[in-house]
């Protein structure tokens, strides 16, 4: 099959791409040229370098195209930093995709996420594909509108809500990790069995419904389990309680029996994806060797980043 991938160079995008090579598709990559997605980009083929509100650029990268796999947007914390132009891109974005799949009659999948549920925290899980979404802030509500579209489409479609998959680069801290309460239920999903996901739904019988791609009984932990491991690997131990909100927020544990019986994706355990996020969050040998020393200071670096503490 002839599938487009947009955001092709992402955390789930190139992983999908990849396993759809692999698996004897010819893949079209679609992103935009920025510095870290060129780099990634050395030594793929048929890339188109597109900004995803370019509605002719999509046109054209969907012509001959059987399967888009519609992955291209901004996702927290970069949506509160930009709402205009996050809207654009996602939900702008979006109808632009839709407008291409209609006129060249391929089939979409589209990647939505979790937080459509909203705050569920009080609720017994898991989370159903069948349940009421909810916005709880701007990015929800773009995947909320764009699942409204999506569902009208002309075309086959499918809906894949992720849940939390965390990427293989290092990522700075950021106050959005103490938004999260510690004790909040979360659904983790190695990022290679989402894009296996992916990758084996182009060929699957999805179409016309919505899928929860988590990774599995396994994988269903509470924040403070995934947070304390990555604290760990950074040397720094336990973060205060009264450091993190306790305001609810749209994380939870997801029944992805059907998706799992259907798109046969989870391979992959806590463990291996605690694995990879230790081993890309984990400072080079020579800062952890002089880490004892900092520790304090390291600590009340990334305790400033906190609104509560
Ligand atoms: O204006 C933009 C902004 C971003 N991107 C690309 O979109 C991709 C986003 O990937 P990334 O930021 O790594 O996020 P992922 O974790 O892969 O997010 C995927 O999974 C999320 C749900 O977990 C969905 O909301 C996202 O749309 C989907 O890309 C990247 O390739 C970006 O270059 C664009 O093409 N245009």
């Amino acid at each position: 099959m002839q599938v487009l991938v947009t955001g092709a160079f992402g955390n789930i995008g190139s992983s999908a791409a990849a396993q759809l090579r692999a698996q004897g598709h010819e893949v079209r990559l679609l992103d935009v040229p920025t510095r870290a997605n060129l780099r990634r980009a050395q030594g793929c083929s048929d890339v188109v370098w597109a900004d995803i509100r370019d509605a002719d650029a999509v046109q054209r990268a969907v012509r001959d195209q059987d399967v888009v796999v519609h992955l291209a947007g901004l996702i927290p914390p970069q949506v509160a930093e930009n709402p205009e132009l996050a809207r654009a891109v996602n939900v702008g974005g979006t109808e632009n995709v839709l407008e291409a799949v209609a006129r060249h009659r391929s089939r979409i999948i589209f990647a939505s996420t979790l937080d459509v549920y909203g705050h569920t925290q009080h609720l017994a899980p898991p989370r159903r594909v069948d349940e009421p979404t909810a916005p709880t802030d701007e990015y929800s509500g773009h995947k909320i509108r764009c699942e409204e579209l999506v569902r009208r489409s002309s075309q086959p479609w499918a809906i894949y809500r992720f849940g939390d998959v965390p990427p293989n680069e290092t990522r700075r801290p950021h106050p959005i990790m103490f938004a999260i309460p510690l004790d909040n239920r979360i659904e983790l999903v190695h990022r290679d069995d989402a894009g296996l996901a992916v990758a084996n739904g182009v060929t699957a019988d999805i179409w016309g419904r919505t899928w929860l791609i988590g990774g599995g009984a396994g994988c269903q932990v509470r924040y403070r389990d995934m947070l304390g491991r990555a604290l760990d690997a950074f040397g720094l131990g336990a973060l205060p309680e009264s450091a993190f909100s306790t305001d609810p927020y749209c994380t939870d544990w997801l029944d992805t029996a059907e998706s799992q019986r259907v798109l046969q994706f989870q391979r992959h355990s806590f463990e291996d994806i605690m694995s990879y996020v230790v081993e890309y969050s984990r400072p080079p040998l020579a800062a952890r060797l002089v880490l004892p020393l900092v520790r304090p200071l390291a600590r009340r670096h990334i305790l400033k980043l906190s609104p509560h503490f």
